[in-house]
């Protein structure tokens, strides 16, 4: 029987519970500081047991994975540092950067032994809660690993195969760099363009009545949850602000090519973006 805690019954946390649970050779212990998501998550059978305290049941876990945002993470590091574990345990997380996550495991479970393995599967939406856990959330979805200096993936791969996620292992600089042009600025843009229409056009119920695929496509993920992205933000913030003054260039150039009329440089504007959606 492997003894898995997941910290964290959020879309993420309570997914990943859900399709570990129905392994008969899994016990699953959800913990969330939410009365209310451990109630819904031991009715709806995505875990074996809830508790409200990773404290009472770090002990007797085989894997640890910690699904809640970036700084809630790091904090259960520390406490997890300061616990008594079985010398086997691994454990893992769900953060959408990598590098803080890290820097802490190196910091405070490194020297003790504790194996940390960084992971952050490319899945998700912009909704959260434990009633949006998914059993196929993961499917053949890229899934990064980030083995600490102490620790390597495969038993947890093993754990984790009933996800049917692709496994790739990635080192923290260019998992981070990849993140903040292809998630966290995207997720900027998307926040932008809603405030942008608010302020022009006053609240949303009195515009949405006209808004059409293109809004609605590019604006999807500004109704993410808050502190979530905050933590995401702030905790990829070098990488971040480089990509965001690329983006800041480009509309510059759409600027310039509007203020000048310039037909040309607008079409090869957009059909340099088109062919590279194309592609994707
Ligand atoms: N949503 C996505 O698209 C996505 C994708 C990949 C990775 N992630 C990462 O996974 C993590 C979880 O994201 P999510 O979308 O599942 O979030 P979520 O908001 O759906 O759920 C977070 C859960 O954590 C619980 N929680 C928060 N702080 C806690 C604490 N200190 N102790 C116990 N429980 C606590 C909340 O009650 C909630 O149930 C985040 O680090 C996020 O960056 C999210
Ligand atoms: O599809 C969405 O709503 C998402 O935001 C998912 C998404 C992203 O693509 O940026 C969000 C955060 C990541 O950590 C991974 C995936």
């Amino acid at each position: 029987m492997t003894n898995i805690v997941v910290v964290g019954l959020g879309e993420m946390g309570a997914s990943l519970a859900k399709i570990l649970t129905a392994q008969s050779d899994n016990y699953v212990v959800g913990v969330d500081m939410s009365e209310q998501s451990l109630r819904y998550a031991l009715e709806n059978h995505l875990v074996s047991a809830t508790n409200s305290r990773l404290r009472d049941v770090a002990s007797q876990a085989d894997v640890i994975i910690l699904a809640t945002p970036v700084t809630s993470i790091e904090k259960s590091m520390q406490q997890l540092a300061t616990m008594s574990l079985k010398k086997s345990v691994i454990i893992t997380d769900t953060g959408s950067t990598k590098r803080d996550i890290m820097a802490v495991a190196e910091q405070v479970l490194t020297p003790m032994n504790m194996k940390f393995i960084g992971g952050h599967a490319m899945a998700g939406t912009h909704q959260s809660g434990v009633t949006f856990a998914n059993e196929n959330l993961y499917r053949h979805m890229t899934y990064f690993l980030v083995p600490s200096s102490i620790s390597e993936s495969s038993q947890l791969q093993t754990v984790l195969q009933p996800l049917a996620a692709k496994f790739m292992t990635i080192d923290v600089a260019r998992h981070d760099a990849l993140m903040a042009t292809i998630s966290d600025v995207p997720h900027i843009v998307a926040f932008s363009l809603m405030n942008a229409a608010t302020t022009q056009l006053g609240p949303s119920t009195m515009f949405g009545q006209y808004v059409a695929g293109g809004f609605k496509d590019t604006t999807r993920i500004a109704a993410s949850e808050p502190k979530l992205w905050a933590d995401v933000l702030l905790s990829n913030k070098e990488a971040v602000l480089a990509s965001q003054t690329q983006l800041r260039k480009q509309l510059d150039l759409f600027a310039q090519a509007i203020e000048n009329n310039d037909d040309d440089a607008l079409i090869a504007l957009i059909s340099s973006a088109r062919e590279s959606r194309e592609n994707l």
